[in-house]
């Protein structure tokens, strides 16, 4: 089977707090807290990707940025390849804009959240 793309946004405020949200009724993984992103669309750059989705599920413009990770992960049927970005800097204010839960958390929080598996290694690395 096919690996599809995912470009994912880590976003830092200045209280060094992550964004994270959760996924909703009717995706993969519902239920589990993910930080936002989604699909690399055919020929898209990861990187704009990852520009794509903040803007579109949490309203955020990323103004500095950098890869923090990129890995694969098969979950059964389905087989990823995850692109990680750290957003230190961005405009606008958060906002859950497909009526998903939404919320800042600072670093020490991630183990109380339910994350997918395959961002186990990448929350490692933000604690
Ligand atoms: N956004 C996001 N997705 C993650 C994380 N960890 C992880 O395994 N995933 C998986 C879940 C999904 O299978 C895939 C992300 O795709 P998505 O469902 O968000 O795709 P999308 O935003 O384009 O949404 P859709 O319109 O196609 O439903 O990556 C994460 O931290 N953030
Ligand atoms: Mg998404």
């Amino acid at each position: 089977m096919k690996k599809q793309n995912i470009s994912i946004a880590i976003v830092q405020n200045e209280q060094q707090q992550l964004l994270i949200s959760r996924r909703q009724k009717g995706q993969h993984l519902a239920g589990k807290w993910e930080f936002p992103g989604g699909k690399v669309a055919e020929g898209e750059a990861y990187e704009l990707a990852m520009l794509r989705e903040l803007k579109e599920e949490v309203g955020l413009t990323a103004t500095k940025y950098k890869l923090f990770d990129s890995l694969q992960f098969d979950y059964d049927q389905l087989k990823l390849n995850l692109h990680f970005y750290l957003v230190s800097e961005y405009s606008g204010e958060a906002q859950s804009l497909e009526g998903q839960e939404v919320k800042w958390i600072s670093p020490e929080q991630l183990k109380d959240y339910d994350f997918p598996e395959a961002n186990v290694g990448v929350i490692n690395k933000l604690l």
